[in-house]
């Protein structure tokens, strides 16, 4: 099956700094997958090289088997909202509809018609006028009613209230069960991610940490806590994700089989929350280490 995205040694350089650096990924199609990490992690610019707005400075990006923005079918097969959610101020939500089916050669017309009415927005509404949930809600209508192959949103949800977040979420979870597209979401909170993605890349310090299905990497982590271990080094094999000490006690997360334990010492598994943080740490931690 041909990847939804595919990266190798993909990386992007603004002068001396790298915005995202040595980024190796292959996605299969069908997923929710969420794109978390903290502010200036370098999701923007990993979504903005995959909707071709930017050019790698190193390695390559394929995007459902084709070059970002290669031409006219490419563009057709992938839908982006920016982050912030724009729309043209003066216009009316009828007048976006209408530069939406104008554009785009698959504009489902009922979809959008549909999804307006549902959501309860005035066709007359200047799109200056709306709320910052309205408005988000008619971006995400217009990246739905283009009926892309993959829809992807840049932080659609940071500026909205709790309600309006969920509704928007569950507007996106809704149309994929129908439409059966992949959807590439990246936030900086992991609990919009929670409910809503399958498969998840963390970002951190513009390199990718982790990235595969939610469900086989919460598997395949655990976390450990036992008695302080004076060398630092957790009483099991794997891959040490993070680890943290206080005097009497030490807990590390480790990747791996879920090890066979000293009865001093208590395995339990983690949550899409916690493997994130895990990965922060991780990040943290080398960085200091590099410092030394
Ligand atoms: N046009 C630009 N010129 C120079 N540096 C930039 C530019 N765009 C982004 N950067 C830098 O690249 C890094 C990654 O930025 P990016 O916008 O991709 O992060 P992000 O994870 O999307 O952050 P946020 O969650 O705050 O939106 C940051 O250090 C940022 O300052």
């Amino acid at each position: 099956m041909t990847s939804v995205l595919e990266a190798q040694g993909l990386g992007k350089r603004y002068g001396r700094r790298w915005a995202l650096r040595d980024c190796t990924i292959d996605i299969p199609q069908g997923h929710v997958v969420g794109l978390v990490g903290p502010n200036g992690a370098g999701k923007t610019t990993l979504l903005k090289l995959a909707t071709g707005v930017l050019e790698p400075t190193t390695g390559g990006i394929g995007v459902l088997g084709g070059r970002p923005a290669a031409g006219p079918a490419q563009l057709a097969r992938v839908g982006f909202v920016a982050q912030d959610t724009p729309v043209y101020s003066a216009l009316t939500v009828a007048d976006h509809l209408r530069i939406g089916a104008r554009l785009n050669p698959g504009w489902d017309a009922t979809l959008a018609r549909e999804r307006i009415v549902r959501l309860g927005l005035d066709p007359a509404h200047r799109a200056g006028r709306l709320s910052g949930g309205q408005r988000a809600q008619l971006a995400l209508t217009l990246g739905l009613a283009k009926r892309p192959d993959l829809l992807i949103l840049d932080e659609p949800v940071a500026s909205l209230d709790p309600l309006a977040r969920r509704d928007f979420l569950q507007g996106l979870m809704e149309a994929t069960a129908e439409h059966r597209f992949s959807v590439v979401l990246s936030s900086h909170l992991v609990s919009d991610l929670e409910r809503t993605c399958d498969y998840l890349i963390v970002l951190v310090d513009s390199r990718v940490q982790v990235a595969g299905r939610t469900e086989e990497l919460l598997a395949a982590h655990h976390r450990l806590t036992g008695p302080r271990r004076t060398d630092g080094t957790p009483p099991t094999a794997g891959r040490v994700v993070s680890a943290r000490h206080t005097d009497r006690q030490s807990t590390f997360v480790v990747a791996g089989d879920a090890p066979a334990m000293d009865p001093a010492w208590t395995v339990s598994g983690l949550g899409m929350e916690d493997l994130v943080l895990a990965y922060m740490d991780h990040s943290t931690a080398a960085d200091l280490e590099a410092l030394r």
